[in-house]
């Protein structure tokens, strides 16, 4: 399975680090084993790491259930590696990247590659700490979760796993053919050349989906169906779109579709969550927001909403639908609110509130002293 064809390189003798075996990193992870590729777990929760360790991973699916040996090391144990990775398949949250990155960075091979396999733009804070010849970024689309150590309940198999890889700059364009090679084990691979706004594009995506349905403790499917919600979402899409704009970076289908409606500023967003609730989250399945709500954990909140803000606001722009929902999403976080239908009202307040021409200033979301809770 990992013999070179012409537009796909050996990947007989490459080591390969999933770092964070979480629902994505074990589900992942797990195919490349199945693949007979050379793959490690490295991961932080003692219990994960035991439990692999005994049993291996199980990955449950539509499809029926399997279970893979994998090998797995705990952080604290990477000191222990005699080799290097040649790849690492970074699967951490979005804010876990530069801490994971410095971590791993003395366990990289000197022409190795990390790989933000996540949402949220995490590529830049990768090239700065492996530089710009050692980091990739990649755009996920999957469903999957893990609520007890070492299973993962997975809705979307190889069949309907997507990916889109690509190089920040041309420093480390060269280890592109050798990530995707790896990734098409797992799924559906697209290389990008623009991997800026592909990342963004899925940003948009979640900006609508993920935490404004978290804050109403509904599916995104229930969500959208919601009084008053839909458009709320379509809202927070379109101030993502307007981002993007700003940014300079282009407006561009995810997940494979074509048609001139999944690349158009005033269509994108509904197009791509009609897509995405047809064929990729089952109608009653928990955002990942809502997983980490639901574990005591900090979810994507200021990586998602909150980088909208601060792309508006340092154009000079409000963002009066992605600083609501942050704001109430932080409160959550904080233990004030307790997230249900009953803040809908809430929400659609807020935003009236912020789009009042009178709404006092406010600081990007980065600046912003909003106590966390965190885990
Ligand atoms: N799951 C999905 O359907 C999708 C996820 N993504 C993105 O993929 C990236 C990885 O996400 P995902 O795999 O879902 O993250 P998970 O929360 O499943 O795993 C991330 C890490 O969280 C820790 N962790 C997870 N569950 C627990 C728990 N119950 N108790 C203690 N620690 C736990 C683990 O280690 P540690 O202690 O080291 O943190 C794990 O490595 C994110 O950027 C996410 O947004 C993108 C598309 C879909
Ligand atoms: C909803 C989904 C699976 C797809 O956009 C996602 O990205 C998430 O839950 O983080």
């Amino acid at each position: 399975m990992s013999g070179a064809t012409a537009d796909a390189p050996s990947l007989t003798g490459h080591r390969i680090a999933v770092l964070g075996a979480g629902a994505n990193g074990s589900g992942i992870g797990a195919d490349l084993a199945r693949a007979g590729l050379d793959v490690t777990f490295v991961d932080q929760w003692p219990a994960n790491v035991e439990t692999i360790r005994q049993r291996g991973v199980r990955v449950e699916s539509p499809t029926g259930a399997e279970v893979t040996e994998v090998p797995v090391l705990h952080l604290c144990e990477a000191a222990e590696l005699r080799t290097r990775f040649d790849v690492v398949l970074l699967l951490v949250k979005a804010y876990d990247t530069r801490w994971a990155c410095e971590l791993i960075k003395p366990y990289v091979a000197g022409d190795g590659v990390v790989v933000g396999v996540q949402n949220g733009m995490t590529t830049g804070d990768i090239v700065e700490i492996m530089g710009s010849h050692r980091a990739l970024g990649a755009v996920i689309e999957v469903t999957a979760a893990m609520e007890e150590p070492g299973i993962v309940m997975r809705h979307s198999g190889h069949d309907r796993s997507w990916f889109a890889v690509g190089a920040p700059d041309r420093a480390s364009e060269h280890h592109v053919p050798t990530a995707a090679a790896i990734l098409r084990h797992a799924g559906v691979v697209e290389i990008t050349d623009d991997i800026a706004s592909a990342k963004w594009m899925k940003l948009v995506l979640n900006a609508a989906e993920l935490v404004p349905s978290a804050i109403l403790d509904l599916s995104i499917a229930d969500c959208a169906r919601f009084e008053g919600m839909r458009e709320i979402m379509l809202e927070a899409g379109n101030e993502a779109i307007r981002a993007a704009q700003l940014l300079g970076l282009r407006i561009r289908p995810i997940f494979g579709m074509t048609g001139q409606a999944a690349s158009a500023p005033e269509t994108f967003v509904e197009t791509v969550l009609d897509e995405l609730l047809a064929e990729y989250v089952l109608p009653h399945s928990r955002s990942t927001v809502l997983q980490d709500w639901s574990k005591g954990r900090r979810a994507e909140v200021r990586e998602i909403n909150g980088a909208v803000v601060d792309a508006l606001t340092r154009f000079g722009e409000p963002a009066p639908v992605n600083r609501a929902v942050v704001e109430l999403a932080l409160e959550i976080e904080a233990g004030r609110l307790t997230p249900g239908t009953h803040l809908q009202a809430v929400l659609a307040a807020r935003i009236a509130d912020l789009r009042r021409p009178t709404a006092s200033a406010r600081p990007a979301v980065a600046d912003d002293p909003y106590p966390l809770r965190r885990t």
